[in-house]
C-alpha cells in the first residue's frame, strides 16, 4: 500500500492510474478507524479497480469550540487496517499542504440542506467539508467515491456541490455500520468511558423504538420525533442537540412520513457529541 503525503505525489499515482484506464474510488476518512469505515472500503474495492483512503482531521470542518486537537489520530494503526483490507493507496497530508499560506477559495453549498441538523449546531461545518472534499476529488481524480449513512446530510450536501459544480464523481452511500449493541460505530465513541458507552445506546434504542412505531402505522412526524425524545430524555446523561425528521434526500420539512424520509438525532453523552439516523419510508 502506498503512503502518500503531499498533493504532487498523490497527483501524480491518480495521474498514472487514470491514464491505465482504471476506475478510482475515493474513501474520505479522519483516520481513527473502525468496521463503519472498512465497510466504506469494501465496497469501494468492489466496485473500483484502485481505492484511495485519506486519512486527514480536516480543520476547517470544526468550529472554534469543538474536538479538533483532541480527535484521535492513530495513523499507523489506520494503516495496518486500510492494508488489511486492500486499500491500494492512503493520501495523509499536514494541514498545511492542503491549506498553504495564501489559501482563500472555499465551496459553500448555500441553501436550505446546510442550515439545518448539523448545519444549524455547526454552522461552518458543510463549508468545511464541501471545500475539503472537492480538493479530495480533484486530487485523487476520483470517479466513485463512498459516504457512510451515518453522516447522511453530509451525503445529501456532497450530492449537492457534486452535482452544481458538474464534478465528474458518482456518490455512493453506505448503511450504517452497528456494534452489536446497536450502537453506530463512531471514532467519537473512543471520548466514552465504560458508563457512558452503556448510556450512548440510548440513540440507536430510540430510533428503534420510532421505527416499530412507524413500521406499526404511525405516520405523524410530530408523535415519531416524541417517542425518540422521550426516550433520550429519560437517560440522565443524555442531553439532545436535535431530534428531527425530514424528506429524504431532499431534506424538505413534512407533517406525515409518506415518502422516504430520515429520523435524525445528535445527542450529547457527558461532553460527546454523537450522531445517529435511520431512514423511513
Ligand atoms: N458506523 C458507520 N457506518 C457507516 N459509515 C460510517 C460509520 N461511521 C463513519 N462512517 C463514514 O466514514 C466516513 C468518515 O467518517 P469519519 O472519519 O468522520 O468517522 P466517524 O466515525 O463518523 O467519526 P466521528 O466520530 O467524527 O463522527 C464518513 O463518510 C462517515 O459517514
Ligand atoms: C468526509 C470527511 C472525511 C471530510 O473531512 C469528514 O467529514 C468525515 O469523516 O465524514
Ligand atoms: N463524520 C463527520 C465529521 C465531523 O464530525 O467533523
Amino acid at each position: 500500500m502506498k503512503i502518500f503525503r503531499t498533493v504532487k505525489e498523490m497527483q501524480a499515482f491518480a495521474g498514472e492510474q487514470k491514464k491505465a484506464g482504471k476506475v478510482i474510488g475515493l474513501v474520505p476518512t479522519m483516520g481513527a478507524l473502525h468496521e463503519g469505515h472498512l465497510t466504506l472500503m469494501r465496497a469501494a474495492k468492489a466496485k473500483c479497480d484502485v481505492v484511495i483512503a485519506s486519512v486527514f482531521v480536516n480543520p476547517t470542518q470544526f468550529g472554534p469550540n469543538e474536538d479538533y486537537d483532541a480527535y484521535p489520530r492513530r495513523f499507523d494503526e489506520d494503516c495496518q487496517k486500510l492494508e488489511s483490507v486492500g486499500v491500494d493507496a492512503v493520501f495523509h497530508p499536514e494541514p498545511s499542504e492542503m491549506y498553504p499560506e495564501g489559501y482563500c477559495t472555499y465551496v459553500n453549498v448555500d441553501g436550505d440542506i446546510t442550515h439545518k441538523l448539523c448545519g444549524a449546531q455547526r454552522p461552518i461545518h458543510f463549508r468545511g467539508v464541501a471545500t475539503v472534499v472537492t480538493k479530495l476529488m480533484n486530487i485523487t481524480r476520483a470517479d466513485e467515491a463512498f459516504f457512510g449513512q451515518k453522516d447522511a446530510q453530509q451525503v445529501v450536501v456532497v450530492r449537492r456541490f457534486v452535482s452544481d459544480l458538474n464534478l465528474p464523481v458518482h456518490i455512493n452511500m453506505v448503511p450504517i455500520v452497528r456494534e452489536e449493541s446497536g450502537l453506530a460505530r463512531s471514532s467519537r465513541n473512543a471520548y466514552l468511558s465504560p458508563e457512558e458507552k452503556q448510556a450512548a445506546l440510548v440513540l440507536s434504542r430510540s430510533l428503534r423504538k420510532a421505527k416499530a412505531a412507524y413500521e406499526g402505522g404511525e405516520k405523524d412526524v410530530e408523535t415519531l420525533k416524541s417517542i425518540v425524545t422521550k426516550e433520550i430524555q429519560a437517560e440522565p446523561m443524555a442531553s439532545i442537540d436535535y431530534v428531527d425528521l425530514f424528506s429524504f434526500p431532499a431534506l424538505k420539512p413534512i407533517q406525515t412520513v409518506d415518502q422516504e424520509s430520515l429520523l435524525a438525532i445528535a445527542v450529547r453523552i457527558g461532553k460527546t457529541r454523537l450522531i445517529d439516523n435511520v431512514i423511513l419510508g
